[in-house]
């Protein structure tokens, strides 16, 4: 590929930030892959590092320059100098003990819709790879199968949904230990009553260990909080339908915010950046990109129309359409993957707004009076899949392979203890039964409307040998009146320690 000129998507080069397009001759005269960004090589790493086998980046892959997204700018002197090789060390220690996710064949069904008889198709044959350090994007209309995927690769699929295919951790067939996966979900699961600083502190207690010193845990909530950006609602209200508190965008980056704090190695993201402005959607994906960076953390995120400038971010993009593989490869390439089929991005247009546009066939029908003429989404789809099948899907198949042989199985994080994790949910369930007013007075009423009743029915029983009998009886009425009340709260006590 020509070394100039920039790609159409390519925001202005800053001084301290070249731009570069994938395979565009270094200064050390080496090709950039923003694939192998994992990959601290060629001049500096001859001099300094050389990546071990085993990893990305050992033995052929020196020949790679890292260079992706925040990856190593040029810099003058020796405080550069060391500053890269700081910035070399640090990938290649996060590589050595990050999470190498491999699905082969996947395929996932569900009972199909409509009281049909038979089984809907959800996913069909799925490859790929995510890797530590790199933030891999699925992207694909809406109902294409992302959160399927998602929810697949973390173990987390609904029961009525049969899957078929390997996922490997590391090469091997594991189950995801405590600590090493989070789950940003769509949905969001804080408790309304709470502050932010109170929701990401009680989760440091309950996912934190046990050995760690408190004041540790706070610090470490506080340094979470401050990286998502949300020092100034810190002492705000989470608030939902009933009482408003932080936006929705807010809210979002509350539930990043909570699942990074124990470093899992491997971080599911189901649209992180949806309710989010285009300027605070590219400050949370570069904050997770950078955590991905520096931790050695593999990030698959389900991502919905990211900016040009969030796009960047991405080391690896999985397109789908229908459940099936359209593109998956660096996500640099797409574009050209894109043009080389014909169907090339128009001058100024986000990428992704293109990808999206030329796979999406829910809207077609609406379209047929336009006067735009296109090729047909479904022609598309076939070209494109014909295409990555007959040379992309090759190399997918060769990486994930180079990726299988990694087999380091994965250690579970310590974590709390039941009975921190008891009393920290007991005492967060007296906060927020304590400021939910509706709640907590409703209860309060019927308490005090069942003490009267109950009053009025056994006022003046007497002394005599009936009263024994009608004094127990009240104490047995009393006592599993409460138990019962008390019941009503127990499924959700139990699943919040079967969350934690
Ligand atoms: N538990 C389920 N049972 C039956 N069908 C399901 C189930 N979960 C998802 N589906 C179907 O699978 C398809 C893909 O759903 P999925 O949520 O994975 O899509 P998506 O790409 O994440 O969509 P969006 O971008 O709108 O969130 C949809 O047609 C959906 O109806």
């Amino acid at each position: 590929m020509a070394a100039s000129p920039l790609p159409r998507w390519a925001p202005t080069p800053s001084p301290t930030r070249p731009l570069r397009t994938p395979g565009t001759p270094t200064a050390g005269g080496a090709t950039t892959s923003p694939w192998r960004s994992c990959v601290p090589s060629i001049t500096f790493s001859s001099i300094f590092f050389r990546a071990p086998r085993g990893l990305p980046g050992g033995s052929h892959d020196v020949d790679h320059q890292y260079s992706h997204h925040g990856g190593i700018a040029p810099l003058d002197g020796v405080e550069a100098v060391q500053r890269r090789q700081d910035e070399i060390m640090t990938t290649a220690t996060a590589c050595s003990r990050g999470v190498f996710l491999t699905w082969d064949d996947l395929s996932v069904t569900a009972p199909a819709a409509g009281g049909r008889k038979g089984r809907a198709v959800i996913l069909d044959g799925l490859s790929g790879h995510a890797r530590p350090g790199e933030v891999l994007a699925l992207m694909g209309p809406s109902g294409c199968g992302k959160t399927t995927l998602l929810d697949a690769l973390a173990g987390r699929l609904s029961p009525n949904m049969k899957m078929r295919g390997d996922i490997l951790i590391n090469g091997l067939r594991e189950k995801l230990a405590f600590g090493t996966s989070a789950y940003v979900t769509q949905e969001n699961m804080l408790m309304a009553t709470l502050t932010v600083t109170e929701a990401v502190g009680y989760s440091a207690q309950l996912q934190l260990p046990d050995s760690m010193p408190v004041a540790e845990k706070r610090a470490r909530a506080d340094r979470a909080i401050k990286q998502m950006g949300l020092a100034a609602v810190a002492d705000v209200r989470i608030g939902g339908r009933v009482c408003k508190g932080i936006s929705g965008g807010q809210r979002k980056r509350v539930s990043i915010c909570v699942e990074l704090l124990a470093s899992p190695a491997l971080l599911f993201l189901d649209e992180p950046t949806s309710g989010l402005d285009s300027a605070a959607s590219y400050h949370v994906m570069s904050r997770i990109a950078g955590l991905a960076r520096r931790d050695g953390m593999t990030v698959v995120a389900a991502v919905h129309q990211p900016s040009t400038e969030v796009f960047e971010l991405f080391h690896g993009l999985c397109l789908l359409a229908s459940g099936r593989t359209v593109y998956f490869g660096p996500a640099s390439d797409a574009i050209d993957f894109f043009d080389a089929n014909g169907f090339p991005c128009p001058l100024r247009r986000n990428p992704s707004d293109h990808f999206l546009r030329m796979i999406n066939k829910d809207f077609e029908e609406s379209e047929e009076g336009s006067t735009i003429v296109s090729p047909r989404a479904a022609e598309v789809i076939q070209t494109l899949m014909g295409s990555f099948i007959s040379r992309g899907s090759l190399r997918t198949e060769k990486e994930a392979r180079a990726t299988i042989k990694k087999g380091t199985s994965l250690i579970p994080q310590r974590q709390a203890t039941f009975l921190t994790k008891t009393f920290v949910l007991t005492k967060r369930s007296i906060v927020n039964m304590h400021r939910d007013t509706g709640y907590y007075w409703l209860r309060f009423v019927i308490y005090i409307a069942i003490c009267l009743s109950i009053g009025t029915i056994f006022f003046n029983i007497g002394s005599n040998f009936a009263s024994i009998q009608a004094r127990a009886s009240m104490l047995m009425f009393t006592s599993t009146l409460l138990t019962m009340m008390a019941i009503g709260g127990f499924p959700s006590f139990v699943e919040d320690m079967k969350g934690q």
